[in-house]
């Protein structure tokens, strides 16, 4: 349990959820196993082939049961008190979230704006996020929606917040109709959102098809003649949050980024893009957390970013500023996705409970100091940097090969570590031609993103190959899974693509196995054991 430094109670706790009963069922069916495996081995006289097999399946069936058993032996999730943050933090930190999209067929631009709206009205002040969207798509019509969606969020982000509402993607929000007891303001004001809202909808779905606002507005000439996979760097700022007045003031930073393609480069996937959207973040707004969220998921509960931050300011409070990143559960609206659900309350909160979570791509927030490849014994107790790792990593002359030559990405990333604020630009813009240079796609040549630093590449999984190397230099993780559940995501279709994430696990499993980065054996077992499970759960009678 999280004990707080001071006499105010904790920011967040940790639950056990031990059952002894669930416990002695487990050692009865494992004791039954081993019985029937001592009857097997006593019949080994009449050894045959049907013996052979029977006691194949058998020994199989006692090694899965037994890495279940193993993993929810001791399952734990952090319970976080969002209502008593302000209470205790007086200054929140700044957190950029992240979307990624990769194609404007598969991934249509309204499910995009969708996400996007239920970021950009999270509960949290809105001078303090900024949300950054990369296109590895390089789509006109995705930065068109975008642009439509931060006008309606003027109107969408305030309406959200005077009514408090829970789930803040526009799409699930107005399925239902409001009670008729509700008042006749809020009856007149939604009645107003749904119109402005069906508006939006159809000027995507017009512009679909028509590609006449192409040509008409200069804003889009960085499309023009781009192919997906054959385009140079795009960052456009769709909207700033400049404090103001009224309204507009609620809408945080929002940036578009289509980063450089060239069909002789091999791109790494989401994590290239990932790792681009780091370092143009780093440039702009710099915040010490990010949030990974993928464009056909949306934010199901207006508080996630307070309860992330609970758990992390709680690390901090009790100067143990160990807490790598927060994974919330991720759960799907389209699909009876039961499999999943088991396998992530299992895999979450069992791994919760031995030593932190698995990092599952989307739906996690992660601190940026973790992300640049700080060791937890490159920290003092107060969580600042350690002398010596002061002059290990400050020096410019280790930072630009790491980092890359940008003079602005170096100096941004001096600020991240040494957990202060870049400069303050009078705007966003400013940062535009660094940013532009960031993005290019021999930035990475001859540095560590990709290798130490950011989203790890080479990897059909690499947020668990994330993770492994997060843990192995010793940070810890939390997992939280609020009731209703905090990040919803449309299933991409069961059969093949189910079948296409069994076979990412066992990829993930082999690579653990063979990993140069599994320092201490015991870290691989406890990665090894819930991916050897979760692969072989489908087929295992429940
Ligand atoms: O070249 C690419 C390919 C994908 N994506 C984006 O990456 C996200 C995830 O890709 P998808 O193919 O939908 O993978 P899923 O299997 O649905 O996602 C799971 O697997 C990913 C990689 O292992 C994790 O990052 C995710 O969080 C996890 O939900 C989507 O938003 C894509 O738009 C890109 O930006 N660029
Ligand atoms: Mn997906």
């Amino acid at each position: 349990m999280a004990e707080s430094s001071s006499s105010l109670p904790p920011l967040c706790e940790k639950i056990s959820y031990k059952n002894y009963f669930l416990r002695t069922v487990d050692l009865t069916i494992l004791g039954l196993l081993f019985s029937l495996l001592l009857h097997r081995v006593l019949l080994m006289k009449q050894r045959d082939n049907v013996w052979a097999v029977a006691f194949l399946c058998e020994s199989f069936f006692t090694f899965v049961w037994l890495i279940i058993t193993c993993i929810k032996w001791n399952p734990a999730e952090y319970k976080p008190y969002p209502d008593r943050l302000d209470e205790r933090v007086q200054d929140l930190p700044s957190v950029d979230m992240f979307l990624t999209t990769a194609d404007p067929v598969r991934e249509p631009p309204i499910l995009v704006v969708n996400t996007v709206l239920s970021l950009l009205g999270v509960d949290y002040p809105a001078n303090k996020l900024a949300c950054y969207v990369s296109d590895d798509g390089c789509s006109p019509l995705t930065y068109f929606s975008l642009k439509e969606a931060s006008k309606f969020a003027k109107i969408w982000v305030p309406f959200c917040k005077k009514y408090n509402v829970r789930v803040r993607a526009p799409f699930r929000y107005f399925l239902n109709r409001p009670t008729v007891t509700e008042s006749s303001e809020f009856s007149k004001d939604w009645d107003m959102m749904k119109r402005e809202y069906e508006k939006l909808c159809r000027k995507v779905e017009d512009a679909t098809g028509d590609s006449h606002w192409l040509d008409a507005d200069d804003d889009f000439e960085a499309f023009s003649n781009t192919k997906p996979n054959d385009h140079s760097n795009i960052v456009k700022v769709v909207w700033e949050n400049k404090g103001g007045v009224g309204d507009e003031k609620e809408v945080p930073h929002f940036v578009y980024i289509s980063r450089e393609k060239r069909p002789k480069y091999f791109h790494n996937y989401k994590a290239g893009a990932m790792n681009v959207l780091v370092r143009v973040s780093g440039l702009m707004t710099n915040a010490p957390y990010m949030l990974n969220v993928d464009c056909d998921m949306y934010v199901n509960e207006a508080d996630v970013v307070r309860q992330a931050m609970c758990i992390f300011l709680q690390n901090s409070i009790l100067n143990s500023n160990n807490c790598a990143f927060v994974q919330y559960p991720q759960d799907f609206y389209d699909s009876n996705a039961d499999e999943l659900a088991v396998l992530q309350s299992y895999l979450g909160r069992g791994i919760a409970g031995i030593q932190g979570s698995l990092c599952a791509g989307s739906g996690c927030f992660l601190s940026r100091r973790v992300m640049y490849g700080i060791s937890l014994d490159d920290l003092e107790d107060d969580g600042s940097l350690s002398s010596v790792a002061t002059r290990n990593y400050l020096a410019e002359k280790n930072l630009a090969r790491e980092f890359g030559n940008s003079k602005e990405m170096v100096t941004s990333v001096v600020n991240a570590l040494q957990r202060k604020p870049n400069p303050q630009h009078s705007s966003l813009t400013d940062s535009l031609e660094a940013a532009e240079e960031v993005g290019h796609c021999h930035y990475e040549n001859q540095t560590s993103w990709g290798k130490t630093i950011g989203w790890l590449y080479g990897s059909t999984t690499e947020d668990v190959h994330t993770s492994l190397g997060i843990h192995s230099r010793g940070w810890t993780s939390s997992f939280i899974s609020p009731d209703p559940p905090a990040f919803l995501g449309a299933m991409p279709s069961g059969g093949p693509e189910a079948m296409l994430q069994q076979r990412r696990w066992a990829a993930g499993m082999l690579e653990i196995l063979f990993s140069k980065r599994s320092q201490s054996p015991s870290s691989c077992i406890v990665y090894c054991l819930p991916i050897v499970y979760s692969t072989t759960l489908p087929y295992f009678p429940r």
